[in-house]
């Protein structure tokens, strides 16, 4: 067998755990089952009981009944010396629960060697097992007396804070024989067994009482020393149970009364004639005592009889702690419970209350009423604790507020620290961590005191995390054990002492297990539950997606078709959208193509007008300077009477001027822009086309030497009007060269006509100018030459004067576009360019006379400046 060791032992209230890995034992009997046993560990020079804690079994293995190996811990090792840990394992015992070890069975190799069994120096709390060791065959388990536990833990639960809240069944559930209490919630239940259970509605003050609480001081009477101690979360009735109400008293008036008896004069029947008792109340407030007794006017302590200041306004004495006391506090003596008791009333009022989110009248302070009873060395220690809630409970805020809580809390957790570890066998109790536990020591440590701890608790289901705790509390104080009062052989004392503590703790954490599982089970229950519901919702979810059109495959026909019909209705919304929008925006362009048009319409009428005047003055101007301006007016007349196309058709028709085509038109409707030039040459005013490249050519040496002014002052008027959309061109003839000839200018019957022709192709313009300007030709009266010519009307004789007449003017016509009013005439429809070109072949310069006057006439492409008239 080999063995890690953790330190030494030599005090035998403290317990470490060792651990020891035992192999190869052969243990014929060996209930593995019973989890509370004890193994002996022995050699020739030490032995020891080990516990078999829970822990330890679960490493054992079995072969045919057989331990093969084990691993355990040593709860308890007496004077272990690692470097002789070389133990044989002689025999194996196991204990029952009450703590006494059992024999087992022996080891075949088991060989006593009592000389073995001297203490070693430092053996001083060291087990020696003479005892069980001499008696393997026949364990004596009475030889050792049962364990006590010095702390008695009773749970009290209040009264419903609010009747008219409180739910049908409790949280808090005592059993039938009131050992344990059943905490409910609704995940599960938690069971805590104490030593007593007490039901405030049940069982009022004086019940409770006399069940659990007078036996002990009864014991305080023999001079027992008792501490009862109220634990439990604030609001829980500690105060309650200690001090009582107006209609009952509280555990400290009860005791009193029970110690010195009912009668003023101190006529006690248990402790006869001139018994009485000394009474000290302090208080515990961050960290500090008080003596609720004293004031710094009153007496300093130590005195005896009733010299207490009076009046709970005064100051309070601070004391110290020497020792395990408070040092000079003050204490009234006698032997009168009822005047005792009133005094104790009052001061009582002196404690520090706060009203908290869960007291109205909290106690922030620990409050000891300590009454000792001199005569018989008894002593009754009650204990009011302050509430054990958190910060966050009590609503403190502030920081002082939350140092107060702090404090309070400090001496309520120095105080389960202290229980803890004297469960636990602890090495050290750290009695020192607050003041209360310093004066709780002696309580704990001395064997003949006894705690009485009464848990309050509330069933209000709000509170049920603070009683949880509260009970647990409770139950690890109720695992401190300790031996016998009654003097025994050290070695079978600490053997017993051992034995019950461990078998507490054996127990506890059975318990604890068995907690661990019904958790673990409920929590399992728990888990599936949720589970469960989980899956609810999501069939939930899926439904209600369903239900909102979200899921993905509708299921029946008719959810089909509703979903179409949305569909379709919401296509049709969009589609009327779009339609009005087109609608809207038809009508806007409509509008606004109909307001360009008006206003088109409007500056053509205004244009129209204008040259309408302006040819008008022209003519006018014309005939009056062939008239020599005589009949000015009548020439006006006729001019407005007849439009240029009727004209036209006259002289077409008329008799008297064969030789002579006029043609004149007027076009509305050109839409060239730029470009358009104005010249007036010889009293013809004529329009060219900057389309052309300005290519123009212009002659009019035939025309009449008197048109020249005219033709100028015409220009000057008219070209600044017509800069870009005049469309007025003049084709001036003459036929016959008899009839052209200038010299018979004089000659009134001689008449020129002007011809105005709207055309984008032909015109017969001077060549303008390098500067763009046009230069007019000098007009040649007498001989125009030749070459000037560059194009040349056919010569016209007698015979084909008509028909070229007519050719003529369809030229005219044709190039005019005007060919509807030409079919007018001559009732046949013209080809347009058919007869453009033809006409143009017509007046080509190799069929002009040289001695008519021509206009030069070339298409847009074959106007060239080298071949205007004039170069
Ligand atoms: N068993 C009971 N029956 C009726 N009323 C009770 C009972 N226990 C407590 N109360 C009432 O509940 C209130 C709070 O009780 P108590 O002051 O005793 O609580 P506490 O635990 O001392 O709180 P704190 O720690 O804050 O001082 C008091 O008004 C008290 O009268």
């Amino acid at each position: 067998m080999t063995g890690l060791a953790k330190g030494k032992n030599r005090n035998p209230k403290v317990r470490e755990f060792h651990h020891l890995h035992v192999k190869n034992i052969n243990i014929t009997y060996i209930d593995v089952g019973d989890r509370n046993g004890y193994i002996l560990v022995e050699n020739f020079q030490n032995s020891c009981f080990v516990s078999l804690s829970i822990i330890s079994f679960l490493f054992f293995t079995r072969k045919n009944s057989k331990l093969i190996s084990c691993t355990f811990f040593l709860n308890w090792v007496v004077d272990f010396n690692p470097k002789r840990f070389n133990l044989n394992l002689t025999s194996l015992w196991v204990s029952p629960n009450s703590g006494f070890p059992k024999f087992m069975a022996p080891t075949p190799s088991f060989k006593p060697n009592h000389s073995s069994q001297s203490k070693t120096p430092q053996s001083k709390q060291r087990l020696n097992f003479n005892g069980i060791k001499s008696a393997p065959q026949t364990p004596n388990p009475n030889s050792v007396a049962p364990a006590e536990h010095p702390i008695e833990v009773i749970a009290r639960i209040r009264d419903y804070p609010d009747k008219k809240e409180k739910p049908l069944s409790s949280i808090l559930q005592a059993s039938s024989n009131s050992s344990c209490i059943r905490v409910r919630a609704d995940f599960g239940y938690r069971d805590f067994t104490l030593d007593g259970v007490s039901v405030s509605e049940e069982e009022d003050l004086d019940v409770f009482y006399k069940k659990f609480v007078e036996s002990r001081i009864n014991g305080v009477k023999l001079g027992d020393k008792c501490t009862i101690m109220m634990y439990g979360p604030t609001g829980s009735g500690k105060s309650h149970t200690m001090f009582g109400s107006s209609k009952q008293a509280g555990i400290v008036y009860r005791s009193l009364r029970d110690i010195l008896g009912d009668g003023d004069g101190g006529e006690d029947h248990h402790l006869g004639l001139g018994t009485f008792v000394q009474v000290t109340v302090l208080e515990i407030y961050n960290e500090e005592i008080y003596d609720l007794l004293s004031t710094n006017g009153g007496g300093g302590g130590g005195g005896f009889g009733f010299g207490w200041p009076k009046g709970s306004s005064a100051s309070k004495v601070k004391l110290e702690v020497m020792g395990k006391k408070a040092k000079n506090a003050t204490y009234i003596s006698g032997n009168e419970a009822g005047k005792i008791s009133k005094e104790i009333q009052k001061v009582e009022k002196r404690r520090i209350v706060k009203s908290t989110l869960c007291n109205d009248r909290s106690s922030r302070s620990h409050c000891m009423v300590i009454l000792d009873v001199p005569t018989v060395g008894g002593r009754l220690m009650l204990v009011d604790m302050a509430g054990s809630e958190n910060i966050e409970q009590a609503g403190q805020t502030g920081f002082e507020a939350k140092m107060q809580t702090a404090k309070i809390n400090q001496g309520n957790t120095a105080l389960k620290r202290v229980v803890e570890s004297i469960a636990n066998g602890d090495s050290h109790v750290p009695f020192r961590d607050s003041k209360l536990t310093m004066l709780l020591q002696d309580s704990f440590e001395d064997d003949k005191s006894k705690i009485l701890m009464i848990l309050c608790a509330s069933p209000d289901p709000k509170e049920i995390h603070k009683t949880i705790s509260t009970l647990e509390y409770g139950a690890k104080a109720k695992c401190i054990v300790r031996g016998p009062h009654t003097p025994v052989k050290d070695d079978e004392s600490s053997a017993v002492i051992l034995g019950s503590r461990i078998a507490a703790m054996d127990e506890f954490i059975l318990k604890l297990q068995m907690e661990n599982k019904q958790r673990e089970k409920e929590r399992n229950e728990a888990h599936k539950k949720l589970s469960k519901k989980e899956e609810e919702i999501t069939a939930l979810r899926a439904k209600l997606d369903m239900v909102e059109g979200k899921g993905t495959t509708p299921t029946s026909e008719e959810e089909i078709n509703l979903k179409v019909n949305e569909r379709t209705r919401l296509l049709r919304q969009e589609l009327e959208k779009k339609l009005e929008e087109c609608q809207r925006m038809t009508n806007e362009f409509v509008e606004l193509e109909r307001k360009r048009m008006e206003e088109r319409i409007l500056q053509q009428q205004e244009e129209v007008e204008t040259l309408r005047k302006r040819l008008e003055e022209i003519e006018s101007q014309l005939c009056c300077s062939r008239l020599g301006c005589g009949s000015e007016e009548n020439d006006s007349k006729d001019m407005e009477s007849s439009g240029f196309a009727r004209r036209l058709l006259r002289i077409y028709k008329s008799e008297e001027d064969p030789g002579m085509v006029k043609s004149m038109d007027l076009d509305m409707d050109d839409q060239e822009p730029l470009g358009r030039e104005v010249s007036i040459v010889g009293g013809v005013v004529c329009k060219s086309d900057y389309n052309a490249k300005q290519n123009f050519s212009f002659s009019n040496q035939q025309c009449p030497n008197t048109l020249n002014g005219v033709q100028e002052d015409a220009a000057n008027v008219f070209a600044p009007n017509f800069g870009q959309r005049v469309c007025l061109s003049t084709v001036y003839e003459e036929e016959g060269e008899g009839e052209q000839d200038h010299e018979d200018k004089g000659d009134e019957d001689e008449e020129v006509e002007k011809e105005v022709i709207e055309e984008k192709r032909v015109c017969t313009v001077d060549k303008p100018s390098a500067a763009g300007s046009f230069e007019t030709s000098k007009v040649s009266k007498t001989s125009p030459k030749k070459e000037d010519y560059c194009f040349k009307a056919s010569s016209v004789d007698d015979k084909d004067g008509e028909s070229n007449r007519l050719l003529r003017i369809q030229n005219i016509f044709t190039l005019c576009g005007n060919q509807r009013e030409l079919s007018q005439h001559i009732g046949t429809p013209i080809p347009t360019k058919k007869r453009s070109d033809e006409a143009f072949d017509k007046f080509s310069p190799a069929k002009t006379n040289g001695k008519d006057s021509v206009f030069k006439v070339s298409n847009k492409e074959n106007l060239e400046p080298q071949n205007v008239v004039g170069n």
